[in-house]
């Protein structure tokens, strides 16, 4: 963001100044549009930037019939927040940020938290984390507040790169700062979405602030993005022609092609589903009939000879052929027309071990999932490739790489905190293989390629409006697809990726009371409606509200 911003001020089209007024001007249209009544409002301004938006977001509302009551502090050192103050005191003062101070304001309808945003370097502490604990409602106050705050950027203490709370342990917390009302700028950034974000940030409004032509370097000199910004989101802008146009320009209409007049169900990819012993066929069923769903030509499923019977029944499209060790699977797999292999759901570890080494030594794109994956575990990452998926959740990404996991567990003391982006990255960085590590915040990460300095891809879904997809098979559902995906000839990331939204998307259309067996149908209905064409990625220059947020392919 402090990128796109310097290069947005550096191309002189526009000021520091303009900017925090545009952003101001922002939050205050969306206080207004949620409290249509002009009524009471305090605003608490902390020393820098995100101070300065709260000192023009009082001088809307003022202006707009309001009263105002501002809370800040003593020491502005930014020359733009120091200029928004001294407006500011044109209209009204500004008393002491402290709790005696914001008790006496109880009678306020809307409380505005710009104190901190993404300047935040360490936690809180003294008089303002004793204002935002309150707030937050240890107490008993938090119900009070939560309804009428409204947070500029994001709630104050929150990081933006983790969406934890620094110098908190990590996960929910009774001090928590929770607001009604998060208006952030441009973009979302991952703290939004990951861990506490989205939950603490309530509804997420982003505001279009002029950005766009810096963050898709249109606005700047060489047409270039911002160094630092092509470090960290590497394929930030997805029209810039570098990805192949399956993968970007048409994804719908790729994912929804008809079979050609020459074409025939080998052009569609051929996907190996491989199964495990007598009884626990189903999970590897599910990922099969997803896998035919998404648009696989042809689905085998393999279990060993023994259990064949069980895969008798429906669906008769799947085609059953017995695989009984690593032997007879490396023989089958020299069938070139194979385009992929799923490994995992309901497989056995013993043998999902034994069949691991002949799906990587054919280097055939692969899922990776469940018993393969704690096989994997116990053996090492030898022989994982660029073309491996491994699709962990949070407890088989703790036996994959439980350094990483625990990392991601300890109290962050400073800005920015490690992340599950940076968890995933290392993990991928790790094993050489693309990493999708599952749940309400599911981040996906593909290996760093060889240049130096170069980082792995990434990718945020944020899914915190379907906890109903949080049921058993749904991750074989998932490993289906995405081998289908895989099959179909889709690169691992862009697999992954598409194959978590696709996924996401079926479990939403279908609504609460989804089981996995739901899935794959749903995935159908999802299909028949994909508009045609990708919605156009410029933004309008209007502001853009989404809930769920779905981010695809930000980061
Ligand atoms: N990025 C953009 O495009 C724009 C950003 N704006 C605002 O600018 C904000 C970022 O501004 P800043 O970089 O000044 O950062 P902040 O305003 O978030 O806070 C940084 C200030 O707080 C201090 N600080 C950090 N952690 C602290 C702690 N734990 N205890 C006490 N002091 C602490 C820092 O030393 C610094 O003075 C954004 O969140 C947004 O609200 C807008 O004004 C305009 C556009
Ligand atoms: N709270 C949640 N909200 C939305 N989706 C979730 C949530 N928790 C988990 N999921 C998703 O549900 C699926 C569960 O997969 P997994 O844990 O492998 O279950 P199983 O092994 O039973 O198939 C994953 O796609 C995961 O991302
Ligand atoms: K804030």
């Amino acid at each position: 963001m402090r990128a796109i911003e310097a290069a947005a001020i550096d191309s002189g089209t526009v000021s520091g100044l303009d900017l925090m007024e545009r952003a101001g001007a922002a939050v205050a249209g969306q206080i207004r549009l949620r409290w249509p009544r002009a009524g009471t409002a305090t605003v608490l301004c902390g020393p820098g930037n995100n101070g300065g938006d709260g000192f023009v977001i009082a001088g809307h509302l003022a202006r707009a019939g309001w009263r105002v009551r501002v809370l800040g502090m003593d020491s502005t050192p930014g020359a733009d927040a120091a200029e928004m103050k001294r407006r500011w005191r044109e209209i009204g003062p500004i008393l002491p940020l402290s709790l005696s101070d914001l008790h006496r304001a109880r009678d306020s309808d809307v409380f505005v938290d710009a104190i901190f945003g993404t300047g935040l370097t360490r936690p809180v502490q003294g008089e303002i984390d004793a204002l935002l604990r309150h707030m937050g409602g240890s107490d008993g106050d938090g119900a009070f507040y939560r309804s009428r705050l409204v947070a500029v950027d994001c709630p104050s203490g929150l990081c933006m790169d983790s969406g934890a709370f620094l110098g908190r342990p990590r996960g929910p917390h009774p001090d928590d700062l929770r607001v009604a009302l998060t208006v952030a700028f441009d973009s979302p950034k991952p703290g939004h979405l990951l861990e506490r974000g989205p939950d603490c940030c309530g509804r997420l409004v982003i505001a279009d602030i002029g950005l766009h032509p810096w963050r898709t370097g249109i606005g700047t000199k060489d047409g270039r993005r911002p160094a630092d910004l092509s470090a960290i989101w590497p394929e930030f802008d997805i029209e810039d022609g570098r990805r192949p146009p399956d993968a970007t320009r048409d994804r719908n209409a790729w994912l929804t092609k008809r079979h050609s007049v020459e074409g025939h169900k080998f052009h569609h990819g051929h996907a190996l589903i491989l199964a495990g012993g007598l009884g626990q066929g189903g999970a590897a069923r599910l990922a099969a009939r997803a896998a035919l769903r998404i648009g696989a030509g042809l689905v085998t499923i393999c279990p060993p000879k023994s259990a064949l019977i069980e895969h008798l029944g429906p669906p008769d499209a799947l085609m059953r052929r017995p695989v009984e060790d690593a032997n007879a699977l490396a023989d089958l797999l020299q069938d070139r027309r194979i385009g992929a292999v799923g490994l995992g759901p309901g497989c056995g570890v013993d043998r999902a071990g034994d069949l691991l080494p002949a799906v990587l030594d054919s280097g055939r794109p692969c899922v990776l999932d469940a018993d393969a994956l704690t096989a994997l575990a116990a053996r090492g990452f030898k022989g994982l490739h660029g073309n491996c998926v491994l699709t962990p959740h949070a407890g088989e990404f703790a036996r994959l790489f439980p350094d990483l996991a625990r990392q991601l567990e300890t109290v962050p003391q400073s800005g920015p905190a490690w992340s599950r982006l940076d968890a995933v990255r290392a993990a991928a960085a790790r094993s050489g293989a693309t990493v999708l590590l599952k749940g309400a915040d599911t981040v996906i990460a593909r290996p760093p390629r060889d240049e130096p300095d170069a980082q792995g891809q990434a990718v945020i879904h944020s899914a915190t409006d379907i906890p109903w997809l949080a049921t058993a098979g749904a991750g074989d559902v998932l490993t289906g697809i995405i081998a289908g995906l895989l099959a179909r000839g889709l690169p691992p990331c862009d697999a992954a990726s598409i194959g978590v939204l696709m996924h996401a998307r079926a479990a939403r259309r279908f609504g609460p009371g989804l089981t996995a067996d739901d899935l794959p149908q749903s995935l159908a209905a999802v299909l028949r409606d994909l508009p045609r064409r990708d919605s156009p990625r410029t933004r309008p220059a209007a502001l853009l509200e989404a809930r769920p947020l779905r981010v695809w392919r930000n980061w």
